[in-house]
C-alpha cells in the first residue's frame, strides 16, 4: 500500500499473512504498478494485515494494509505477534454450523454465501459445516433434535426473518427441552441460549438482520461474526390457549401486516416485490377488524415509545431494564417474594376497530423504512410495543404509513396509540371455531357480520397475525416478552464515530 499510518484496534483485526514481495502491486498516482526492482530488494519481506474498514452507511468491508521490511525475522516476529493478539481475543468463532435457505428473496442464498462470505471465514481461520435446507422447517428439525451443538461456537442462517425464525426455534427449543422447560405453560421462565446466531442477509425484507447490524448487507454481517460480536435479543412468546405457538422478534401484525403476508404468500414467484404488490392491494381493501387488547404498561423501566433517542450499540437503557428484570424474576424465586409486581398490576382494556395490531419488539427498520415501525424500540429491554391504528380513512392511513419513511413522528395522529408492554392478550370480537362445528359457526358469524355491515363482502372475519413473516393459526393470542432470550453476531447499530484530530506545528 501506501505510505502513511495505519491505526485498528486487534479488536478488529481479520487476520495476518506472510506476503509474496513479487507479487505486490502498488497505487502510484492513481496507477496500479509492480513495485520496483529496488524497493524488492531493499525490503523482500512483507505481511498483511486485514482489518475491518467503515464504509457509508453502516457497511463493513475487509481492508488491507501491507508492512514491508528487510530482515526476514523481524517479519516473523511481527507475523507471531499480531497472531498472539489475535488468539487472545477469545470471544470469536472457530467453528460455525451454517443453514442456508436457497429459497428465500431471490434465491440468491447459496450464492451469497459462496461468492461474499466463505473467502472471508476462511481468511479468518473460521471452519465451517454448511447445510443447504431441502424443504421448510429443514433447520428448525435439524436444531432442535440432530445437530451436535457441543461442537459449535454458533450458528449462522443465510436467509430471511422467516430462516432466522427457524434457526431460533430450533436453538430455544432444543435448550428448553435440555434443561427440561416446558414451552406450552406461558407463565414459565424460558433458560437463555447460549450458542450466537448470525444473520446473512438473502432474504426479502432483512429486518431482523437490518435493525441489529444497521444494514442488510452479507459482507458486514460476515464481518460482525468474525470479530465474535455479541447483541443480545428479546423474543416475545405467542400462545393460544396454553399452547405454545410461535416465537418473535420483529413484528407481530394483526390487520393490515397480517393480510399483507397472507396475500403476499401466493405471490412468492415476484420475490421480495410481493410485499409491495400485496401492500397496496391491502391498503385498498381497508379492512378493520373488531378486538380487544389488553395490556399491563410497562411502568417501571426506562424508556418510552416515544423518545427521541434510539437503541444504539452498548445501550444504556436494555443494559438497565435487563438488570431490573434479572432482580425481579430472582425476587419471585424467593419464597414470598414480591410476585405482586407482576400479576397484581393494572390491566388497560382497548376495544375497538382496528386496521392495524401491531406489537413490534424491536424498531423494525428496514430498507423500506429506514426508522421502523417502531423507531424507539429496544433490543434487548425485555418490552414490546404495541402500536395500535384504529379505523380512519384511506386518506389519514396513508399518512400513518408515509411517515414511516419521513422524519414525521407516525404516531402522531388522533387514531394511533402506542404502549410499551411486557404481556399483552387480543381477542378477536368474533371468536374463533374450535369445539364446535366448523360450518355452523361459521354460517353465524357469517350473518352477524352481514347484519352489522351489510354492504361487506364477507371475506372473512378475522385477520391473521403476522409473525416475523409466518403466519399464525388463531387470532386470539397471549403474548410474553422473554428478556434477552437468544444472542446474536451484532453490536447494535454504532453511532458514527467523532474524531478529535490534535495536529500539533511540526516544529518543536
Ligand atoms: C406508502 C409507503 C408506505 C411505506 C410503509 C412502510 C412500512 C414498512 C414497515 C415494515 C415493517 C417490516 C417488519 C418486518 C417484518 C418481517 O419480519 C417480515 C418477514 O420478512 P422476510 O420476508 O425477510 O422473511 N416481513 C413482512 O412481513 C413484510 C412486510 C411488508 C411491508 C410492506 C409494506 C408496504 C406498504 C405499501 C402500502 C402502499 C400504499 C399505497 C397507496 C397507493
Ligand atoms: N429449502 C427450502 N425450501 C422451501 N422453503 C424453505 C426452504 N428452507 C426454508 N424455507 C422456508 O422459506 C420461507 C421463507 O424464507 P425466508 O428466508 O424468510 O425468505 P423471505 O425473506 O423471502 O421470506 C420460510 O418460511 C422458511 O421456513
Ligand atoms: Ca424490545
Amino acid at each position: 500500500g501506501s505510505f502513511g499510518s495505519h491505526c485498528v484496534p486487534v479488536s478488529e483485526i481479520i487476520a495476518v499473512q506472510e506476503t509474496e514481495v513479487d507479487n505486490i502491486q502498488t497505487k502510484d498516482e492513481g496507477k496500479w504498478q509492480k513495485m520496483s526492482q529496488k524497493t524488492v530488494e531493499t525490503y523482500p519481506y512483507a505481511f498483511t494485515v486485514f482489518y475491518v474498514e467503515r464504509a457509508r452507511q453502516h457497511r463493513w468491508r475487509c481492508g488491507n494494509v501491507t508492512f514491508f521490511c528487510s530482515d526476514g525475522l523481524l517479519r516473523q516476529q511481527w507475523v507471531q505477534a499480531i497472531k498472539e493478539q489475535l488468539s487472545l481475543q477469545t470471544c470469536r468463532p472457530k467453528h460455525l454450523l451454517v443453514y442456508i435457505n436457497p429459497y428465500g428473496g431471490k434465491q440468491q442464498g447459496k450464492q451469497i454465501y459462496e461468492q461474499k462470505v466463505v473467502q472471508l471465514f476462511t481468511l479468518a481461520s473460521i471452519s465451517t459445516d454448511v447445510i443447504v435446507t431441502e424443504r421448510a422447517n429443514h433447520a428448525r428439525d435439524h436444531l432442535k433434535t440432530e445437530a451436535d451443538l457441543k461442537k459449535y461456537d454458533g450458528i449462522v442462517c443465510v436467509g430471511g426473518d422467516g430462516m432466522f425464525s427457524e434457526v431460533i426455534h430450533g436453538l430455544i427449543s432444543r435448550t428448553q427441552t435440555d434443561s427440561g422447560v416446558d414451552q406450552n405453560c406461558a407463565h414459565e421462565k424460558l433458560v437463555q441460549c447460549n450458542l450466537r446466531v448470525g444473520i446473512i442477509p438473502a432474504g426479502s425484507t432483512d429486518c431482523i438482520c437490518y435493525a441489529t447490524i444497521g444494514i442488510n448487507d452479507p459482507v458486514t454481517s460476515a464481518l460482525h461474526i468474525i470479530v465474535g460480536d455479541s447483541q443480545a435479543l428479546d423474543v416475545c412468546s405467542v400462545h393460544h390457549n396454553d399452547t405454545f405457538l410461535k416465537y418473535s422478534v420483529s413484528l407481530l401484525g394483526y390487520g393490515f401486516y397480517g393480510d399483507i403476508l397472507a396475500d403476499s404468500e401466493k405471490k412468492r414467484w415476484m420475490g421480495p416485490a410481493r410485499y409491495d404488490f400485496s401492500g397496496i392491494k391491502t391498503f385498498l381493501s381497508h379492512h378493520y377488524y373488531e378486538g380487544t387488547v389488553s395490556f399491563q404498561p410497562a411502568t417501571d423501566i426506562l424508556g418510552n415509545p416515544r423518545d427521541k433517542t434510539k437503541c444504539r450499540s452498548g445501550c444504556y437503557v436494555c443494559q438497565h431494564n435487563g438488570q431490573l428484570f434479572s432482580e425481579e424474576i430472582r425476587d419471585e424465586s424467593v419464597e414470598g417474594g414480591v410476585s405482586e409486581n407482576e400479576d397484581e398490576r393494572e390491566w388497560k382494556v382497548v376495544k375497538g376497530k382496528f386496521l392495524a395490531i401491531n406489537a413490534a419488539s424491536m424498531s423494525c427498520a428496514c430498507p423500506r423504512s429506514p426508522k421502523g415501525l417502531s423507531p424507539a424500540a429496544h433490543l434487548a429491554d425485555g418490552t414490546t410495543d404495541i402500536i395500535l391504528v384504529r379505523k380512519c380513512s384511506r386518506l389519514n392511513f396513508l399518512r400513518h404509513l408515509l411517515r414511516h419513511t419521513s422524519k414525521d413522528d407516525q404516531f402522531d395522529l388522533t387514531f394511533i396509540e402506542v404502549h410499551r408492554v411486557r404481556k399483552f392478550k387480543f381477542t378477536p370480537k368474533y371468536c374463533e371455531s374450535e369445539d364446535t362445528d366448523v360450518k355452523d359457526v361459521r354460517k353465524k358469524l357469517f350473518s352477524q357480520i352481514c347484519r352489522d355491515h351489510p354492504a361487506c363482502s364477507c371475506t372473512s372475519v378475522n385477520s391473521n397475525w403476522n409473525c416475523d413473516g409466518e403466519i399464525l393459526d388463531h387470532a386470539a393470542v397471549e403474548v410474553g416478552v422473554h428478556c434477552q432470550l437468544i444472542k446474536l453476531f451484532a453490536r447494535g447499530i454504532e453511532e458514527p464515530m467523532l474524531y478529535l484530530a490534535l495536529v500539533l506545528p511540526c516544529k518543536l
